[in-house]
Formats: structure tokens, C-alpha cells, sequence
């Protein structure tokens, strides 16, 4: 579970950027994040990723105060919280099988990594993810030949491969075509209600939040104006956002 009090963050000399955001999310949550270009969308992800430092704020995760509890937390955030960028960081020429186990633990040591050899479980481990993303035809295709798609669903075998409990994604769907997208949040959906992970994504555009998400947040220059359930937004609602 998480719990984020009064999420500050204000860059050095420069403006705030989220203003005491207050936020909650249990396993199995598919929370959408909407806001018009600048809100702050992407720089709460980071945040909730600690791929940013934030300016103040409280933050519990899974019973652990990450501030307080030292380094032990911020590595528990940075292990579990997985935050995929719109389009994610895919080495373009290993194969999308090496892609998903790369950096995993049983990989780590240096011989592995010289040799490019893998252990038979991080192979089983990999080729179980892939195949549970309908990619098991390309886990030896090179990772800059797949897809827009294809390669958000790469990112987020790894991520899981590592362990993630909550994937923090920003726009998954954004250049996708409509077919591609409803698979690529289908997907996501799915992990939510059978495996209980929590997907924080930016779905901006369209009716993608309406239709996917249990709940939906709407960001204004860095402040919440809208918590809602997952349903058609009104007019109002929408308005808040502009
Ligand atoms: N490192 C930074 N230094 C200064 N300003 C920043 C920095 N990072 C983000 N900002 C500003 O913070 C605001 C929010 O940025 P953010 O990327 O979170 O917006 P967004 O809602 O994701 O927008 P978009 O939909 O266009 O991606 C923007 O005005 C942006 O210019």
C-alpha cells in the first residue's frame, strides 16, 4: 500500500511543480493521472518512483516510512516501484529476452555479464513473463525491431522480472494505434486484478482513464482538482483540467 501526506516538490530557485499532494493506493489499483501539458503528471511519477528528490512531503509504502527508514526504504521504492518512461529504455540491439532479465539478480555476476551466458532460471523466469505478454514469437528478436507496443510490454516483463509491485507508466499508450493501445491496457489491468500489482499511468488522452481505471486524478498546475472514480468524466470535471 501506499500513502503519500503534502507531496511538495519545487525545483532549486525555480517554481513549485506539485503543491501538497495527498495520495493513496492499494494492491490491484489501476489509477489514472490526467492534466493538460505541464500539470505536473510526469514529475509525480517520478516522484513516487524517487527517480526526483522531493522538497517535503511523507511517504509510506508497504507499512515503511521511506524517509525515515533510511536508505533500507528508498532502495525498497527503487526496487519495487518501477517507473516506465513513454518510451522505455530498451537495449535496440540485444533481444527482447535479454532485455527483460538483464541487471536481474542471479545475472549480476561479472562472468555472466562478460560472457552473455544466463542461468537456466533467469532464461525460464524471462520466457514465462514474455509468453504472459503474448511475445513469446519475439524473445529473440532484437529489442529495437519491435514495436511501440511490443516494447511497452518488453519494459514491463522487466520490470516485474525485478520484482515491481507498482509500475508507475507515463503515457503507455501515447502513438500507439487504438488496437495496439486497448492490448497494451488490457495488459495492464490484467496484472492488476490477477496479480495484484498497482498501475499508476498517465492516460491523458482520450477516453482510455474512463474505460481502464478504478480511479482517476486530475492534475492542475501541480495541485489535485479532481479524485474520482473510474467513470465518463463531466463536463465540469474536464474543465478543471484546462
Ligand atoms: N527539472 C526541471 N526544471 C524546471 N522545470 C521543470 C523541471 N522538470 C519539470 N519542470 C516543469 O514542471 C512542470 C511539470 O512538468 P511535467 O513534465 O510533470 O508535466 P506533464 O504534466 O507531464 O506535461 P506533459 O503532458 O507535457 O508531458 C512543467 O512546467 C515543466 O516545465
Amino acid at each position: 500500500m501506499i500513502r503519500i501526506q503534502r507531496l511538495t516538490k519545487r525545483i532549486p530557485g525555480g517554481p513549485k511543480i506539485l503543491h501538497e499532494i495527498d495520495f493513496e493506493a492499494y494492491p490491484g489499483d489501476f489509477i489514472a493521472i490526467k492534466g493538460s501539458s505541464g500539470s505536473g503528471k510526469s514529475m509525480f511519477l517520478k516522484c513516487l518512483s524517487l527517480q526526483e528528490k522531493w522538497t517535503s512531503g511523507k511517504f509510506k509504502f508497504d507499512g515503511v516510512d521511506v524517509f525515515e527508514s533510511g536508505l533500507k526504504g528508498k532502495l525498497k521504492v527503487k526496487r519495487e516501484i518501477a517507473y516506465l518512461e513513454e518510451k522505455p529504455y530498451l537495449y535496440p540491439n540485444k533481444t527482447a529476452l535479454k532485455n527483460v532479465i538483464i541487471g536481474s539478480v542471479s545475472q549480476t555476476p561479472a562472468w555472466r555479464r562478460w560472457t552473455g551466458m544466463m542461468r537456466s532460471d533467469d532464461y525460464m523466469g524471462g520466457m514465462d513473463m514474455i509468453e504472459k505478454r503474448g511475445l513469446i514469437d519475439k524473445a529473440h528478436q532484437k529489442a529495437g525491431t519491435l514495436s511501440g507496443g511490443e516494447q511497452q510490454r518488453i519494459a514491463m516483463a522487466r520490470a516485474l522480472v525485478h520484482g515491481a509491485k507498482v509500475i508507475a507508466v507515463d503515457e503507455p499508450v501515447t502513438g500507439l494505434d487504438p488496437h495496439t493501445a486497448e492490448d497494451v491496457l488490457k495488459e495492464l489491468k490484467h496484472l492488476c486484478t490477477e496479480q495484484g500489482v498497482i498501475v499508476v499511468a498517465v492516460l491523458h488522452q482520450g477516453d482510455w482513464a474512463e474505460r481502464f481505471a478504478d480511479r482517476i486524478i486530475g492534475l492542475n498546475k501541480g495541485e489535485i482538482v479532481i479524485d474520482i472514480r473510474g467513470r465518463r468524466m463531466t463536463e465540469r470535471e474536464k474543465r478543471l483540467l484546462d
